[in-house]
């Protein structure tokens, strides 16, 4: 574990299934295999892969939301297993794909965003509504903005008033998963570069889960290529996307940027057994990065 880790994971495995249902034994998928890597302070770390590889089990576990079936996963140095959800709150906190279902529609924008400050308990109404129109400024949306409910604000200021929920709590760590796909071309980058605005302002560090190629390698430091589970590569940016090492990255470099100039990740059309080939090439990553 690097000294300045905020995260550490060790061999980190997860399955689904395998409960016996009436039917006799539901197969076992393994989402994620064999994960070991530091998620450092100041990183702004890439998870990138094709849908099914196992990118949204990863980040809930980062998150604390679900446990690895072997492995360990460390918040400061402690399982965080081990820890209560508001402990990890203060430190971790997240931002989903889709601001049009994790926004409370009975809610109002204040509310939402002045309500992890409501479960933490320390401040009074008045209080939470001053850092919660404090946010909303912060974010880009004025504070006019308080007393309106989701169903009133395009997809772009929904997000903003997840980011903002996010941030009201001061976290070091914010994992995004999709956080601009569900989002009009248009604001996608808005919202990107708002994310890097408030990363300086609010010295955080985030880990960005994407299928988009063109966002990981313009937002991110550090890239993890997931495939079948596995990380297969893992570098800086510069060096996955400009001198990739794994055949996994090659493929998925060349058919993105074939297809259409880097956006998404393409459904790849390899047959299962060069998959499983490509899987486990010697340059898979095991060991911690
Ligand atoms: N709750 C669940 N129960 C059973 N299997 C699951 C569950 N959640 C995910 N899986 C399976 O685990 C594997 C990894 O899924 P995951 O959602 O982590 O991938 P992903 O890379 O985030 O994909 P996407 O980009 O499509 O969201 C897939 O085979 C998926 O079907």
């Amino acid at each position: 574990m690097s000294k300045d880790a905020i995260l550490s994971l060790s061999n980190v495995t997860h399955d689904f299934g395998g409960r016996r249902v009436i039917t006799g034994r539901s197969p076992t998928i393994r989402a994620v295999e064999d994960v070991s890597f530091d998620v450092r302070k100041g990183d702004i770390l890439g998870i990138v892969g094709e849908s099914g590889s196992g990118k949204t089990t990863l980040a809930k576990i980062m998150l604390g939301l679900l446990p690895p079936t072997q492995g360990e996963v460390l918040l400061d140095g402690t399982p965080i297993i081990e820890m209560s959800r508001k402990r990890i709150a203060e430190r971790i906190q997240f931002i989903f794909q889709d601001p049009y279902s994790s926004l409370n529609p009975r809610q109002s924008v204040g509310q939402i965003v002045g309500y992890p400050l409501y479960l933490r308990g320390q401040e009074n109404a008045a209080e939470r509504d001053r850092k919660a129109r404090e946010l909303l400024d912060i974010v880009g949306l004025s504070s006019r903005f308080f007393d309106a409910y989701p169903s009133q604000m395009s997809g772009g200021q929904r997000q903003r008033v997840a980011i903002a929920r996010a941030l009201i709590t001061r976290p070091d760590l914010l994992i995004c998963d999709e956080p601009t796909s569900a989002l009009d071309v248009s604001v996608q980058s808005q919202v990107l570069n708002l994310l890097l605005e408030l990363r300086e302002e609010f010295g955080l560090t985030y880990v960005m889960v994407s299928h988009n190629m063109a966002v990981i390698q313009h937002m991110t430091t550090r890239v993890a290529v997931m495939f079948l589970g596995r990380i297969v590569e893992m570098d800086t940016s510069e060096k996955v996307f400009g001198t990739p090492q794994h055949p996994y990255t090659r493929l998925l470099l060349n058919s993105t940027l074939s297809v259409n100039q880097g956006a998404g990740v393409p459904d790849l059309n390899v047959d299962a057994e060069a998959r499983h080939a490509m899987r486990d090439h010697p340059s898979y990553v095991s060991q911690r990065v």
